[in-house]
């Protein structure tokens, strides 16, 4: 027998639990992590969501509550969606840059509240459409590009005029990260930060969100193809991610999350710049039924499929499980 056989042995690092800490080359911390949140109007009030068990809307105050937590647990930041009733929506979506509006209360909430946790909010118009699409629609149905940016400009300075530190628009219309970034330079937001939905796609594991949202209802079956990705495709990402930076985006988002990893790998290879995931509803109701049902341990799968979003290139990741895991991650 060869007494060289075989010449490396990989399994020598990893005997030992000192030795794979070592050669450890990614890691997970509460730094990494965004919990995205549903608010709804009201006080002391929580209502459950069928399918995204464990997650909650809720009401500013209980909301302020929860960011304090959050800010204990070493979490960044938080992402706001507003859910509101059937009154304040409509074919204009005026409510979505009401100054008074839900989501800009809650932004000033929490801002005095714990000035230190990081707020972002959803630049789309679907909370407020009568018809639950992503922005206006002409006679034939048609999502309008312009029209519905020059809203989304609006909206986004309704935000950062109540205090939002990054805003995020998630409506995949073309040329409105340089017409929002151009509204917050001539009113003075210089620092307000664009966290660009660049590469959505138009993924059917948005669904347990819509339910959230209640949009599911209102959207009647219809889809977002003329404005969301089309899942076969690659390289548009870049193309739509290169588009976004050039246009002012501070970060890049890439969403959903597992199903899409070599999008995430590709964006952070080739542009270098701050990547976020999106771990989308979809994907956590699957970990969570599947945790719930006994097929999987919870704790190590949800932390194993963030590890790989991380892994892929992700800098920081929205999470429905965010407080989840970095509780976890303070007792291991
Ligand atoms: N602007 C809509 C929006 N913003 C975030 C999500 C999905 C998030 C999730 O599934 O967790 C969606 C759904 C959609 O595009 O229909
Ligand atoms: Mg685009």
């Amino acid at each position: 027998m060869n007494r060289q056989y075989p010449t490396s042995r990989l399994r020598r690092a990893r005997s030992a639990n000192f030795a794979r800490r070592l050669v450890r080359e990614t890691t997970l911390n509460a730094d990494d992590l965004i919990l995205p949140v549903f608010v709804i109007e009201g006080e002391n009030r929580t209502e459950s969501i069928d399918s995204m068990p464990g997650v909650q809307r809720m009401s500013i105050d209980l909301l302020v509550n929860k960011a304090q937590r959050l800010v204990e647990l070493g979490i960044p930041a938080i992402a706001l969606f507003p859910v509101v009733g059937e009154n304040k929506k409509s074919l204009s979506a005026d409510e979505a840059y009401n100054p008074d509006g839900l989501a800009q209360r809650a932004v000033r909430a929490i801002k005095a509240a714990t000035p230190e946790l990081g707020v972002i909010t959803d630049v789309a118009l679907d909370p407020f459409t009568s018809h639950g699409q992503d922005g206006l629609l002409n006679e034939q149905g048609y999502v309008m590009n312009d029209e519905t940016v020059e809203v989304l400009v609006k909206q986004a300075l309704s935000h950062a005029e109540a205090g939002a530190d990054i805003v995020a628009p998630s409506d995949m219309m073309d040329g409105r990260i340089a017409q929002i970034r151009a509204g917050l330079e001539i009113e003075g937001y210089v620092n307000t930060q664009i966290l660009a939905y660049s590469a959505k796609y138009a993924s059917a594991f948005y669904g347990p969100f819509r339910d959230a949202v209640g949009s599911a209802s209102n959207l009647a079956g219809a889809d977002k193809y003329t404005y969301q990705m089309d899942p076969a495709n690659g390289d548009e990402s870049l193309h739509e991610v290169r588009l976004d930076i050039d246009e002012g985006a501070d970060y890049v988002m890439v969403k959903p999350g597992m199903p899409y990893l070599d999008i995430v790998r590709r964006v952070k290879e080739t542009f270098q710049m701050p990547t976020f995931v999106y771990q989308v509803s979809g994907e956590y109701a699957m970990l969570k039924a599947a945790a719930q049902n006994g097929w999987l341990n919870e704790q190590d799968s949800v932390l194993e499929a963030l590890m790989s979003i991380k892994r892929a290139g992700a800098n920081a990741i929205l999470t429905y499980y965010a407080e989840d895991v970095a509780n976890w991650l303070s007792t291991k």
